[in-house]
């Protein structure tokens, strides 16, 4: 396919993802399923304008006047992809399934191209109905962050401690150019090529010797402070694929209990792969038997850390997964923040006299960070939070410019703050 051609594929398919509301993912899959000809060069590319042109959606329906497909995807080659006007003209030529000719409109528009007066929210790319939280948790900066989370985001990896160095892994590598991140010690960044795809990691022999798992460094900076240590017993309640499983299985150096569980317990499959691979032998997977069955009703008091990586809206994520950001309604959000209170309220089950509750969400919206803490401690009285300078203080590494993130009970990591994805992380102590 040209690269006109292209454009207007994304264009089509960009049509089926906001007229029938559909999950990028989806829609991409059903367009490559009924166009054989396409080979993985275009569908990539095709993907990759679909997704930058769902990350500046906002900013591009005001700029173009229009909300139609066609405008975003304008829209986003100009401001986005940086794109001249007259080279957008040339791709719409019309001919051999290029996009239709500019219309005078359109070549006006493109020509004054700019979103310099749009309301807040417009120019950060963020839902309007999500606006007023996003001040509220960013004030001044508000934009910046959202234009940050607008943006495309690097492919991360951890280095299994238990089996590699960041040094060797880095070697090993080399031909796909990693960069040591700001953070993380055991983290190695790649940043996304002009296509805006990364590198395939996971076809790489590092991966299936288990020496790194692909995880953003914001996940692995909230699990190194979270506090578990080696010979600790440790939680993990909403273990998912497993991906902070296994690095606090690492950073537990392969000593002490790692328990990890899930409320669905099909989301714990791919786990015993990964395990595997991984080398981590301390971890011992609970199925739930059914809705209301506590597997971990033996160790209930127990635990030194009840890691609660909690159900949410995964709005620090929007850099990769741009379409679940004009796709989440209140009514979901109002969900999470009901999920996160039952899951902190199971974790103060299991959490030992003195232990450590750590509550993670990949989200930005105080909604479910702050102010789900905030509800927790109204309910229990027995908590009280460890100030986020005292969080840093006890990690391994020197983490202390990590306090001008600093909420009223947490750390709110952003790609804007930090070059991570959206994180937040606020530990919680059980009184003795
Ligand atoms: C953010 S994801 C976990 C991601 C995973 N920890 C990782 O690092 O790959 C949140 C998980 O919480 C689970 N969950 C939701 N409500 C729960 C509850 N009440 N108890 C335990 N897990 C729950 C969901 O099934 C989901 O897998």
């Amino acid at each position: 396919m040209t690269p006109a051609a292209r454009i207007n594929a994304a264009i089509e398919v960009l049509q089926d993802i906001v007229e029938r509301r559909r999950p990028a993912a989806d829609a991409l899959k059903d367009w490559g399923l009924s166009r054989r000809f396409a080979g993985s060069k275009d569908r990539a590319a095709v993907a990759s304008l679909i997704y930058d042109a769902l990350r500046r959606k906002a900013s591009s329906a005001y700029a173009m006047a229009s909300e139609e497909p066609r405008a975003l995807v304008l829209g986003m080659l100009r401001g986005l992809r940086g794109l001249a006007r007259d080279e957008i003209a040339a791709l719409c030529s019309g001919e051999n399934h290029a996009p239709a000719p500019l219309s005078a409109d359109e070549t006006a528009l493109l020509t004054a191209f700019s979103d310099d007066d749009a309301p807040g929210w417009v120019r950060a790319d963020v839902p309007e109905w999500l606006w007023p939280s996003f001040e509220r948790a960013f004030g001044a900066m508000a934009v910046e962050e959202g234009q940050a989370l607008a943006a495309r985001a690097p492919v991360d990896l951890r280095v299994n401690r238990l089996k590699a160095s960041r040094e060797a892994v880095a070697k090993d590598l080399a031909h796909l150019q990693p960069e040591e991140s700001a953070w993380s010690p055991d983290a190695l960044r790649f940043q996304p090529g002009h296509d805006g795809r990364g590198p395939s990691l996971q076809t790489e022999p590092g991966f299936f010797a288990g020496a790194f798992e692909i995880q953003d460094e914001g996940s692995q900076l909230v699990t190194l402070l979270a506090g578990a240590r080696p010979g600790d017993t440790v939680i993990d309640l909403c273990a998912g694929a497993g991906g902070k499983t296994l690095a606090l299985a690492a950073l537990m150096a392969n000593r002490g209990n790692l328990y990890a569980t899930d409320l669905d317990s099909r989301r714990l499959a791919p786990l015993h792969d990964r395990l595997a691979r991984s080398g981590a032998a301390i971890v011992d997977i609970r199925i739930p038997r059914s809705r209301g069955h506590e597997p971990l009703a033996d160790v209930a008091g127990q635990a030194d850390l009840v890691l609660v990586d909690a159900p949410c809206t995964g709005s620090g994520t929007w850099r990769r997964n741009p379409d679940a950001k004009w796709r989440v309604r209140p009514g979901a959000l109002a969900e999470r923040v009901k999920d996160q209170a039952e899951v902190l309220a199971r974790a103060a089950r299991l959490v030992k006299p003195g232990g450590r509750i750590a509550y993670v969400t990949c989200s930005m919206l105080p909604e479910e960070n702050d102010e789900a803490i905030r509800a927790f401690l109204g309910r229990h009285s027995g908590f009280s939070t460890v100030a986020p300078i005292d969080v840093l203080a006890g990690a391994e590494s020197d983490f202390s410019l990590l306090a001008r993130f600093a909420t009223e009970f947490g750390l709110q990591l952003s790609p804007r703050r930090t070059g991570t994805d959206g994180f937040y992380l606020a530990c919680l102590r059980r009184g003795d």
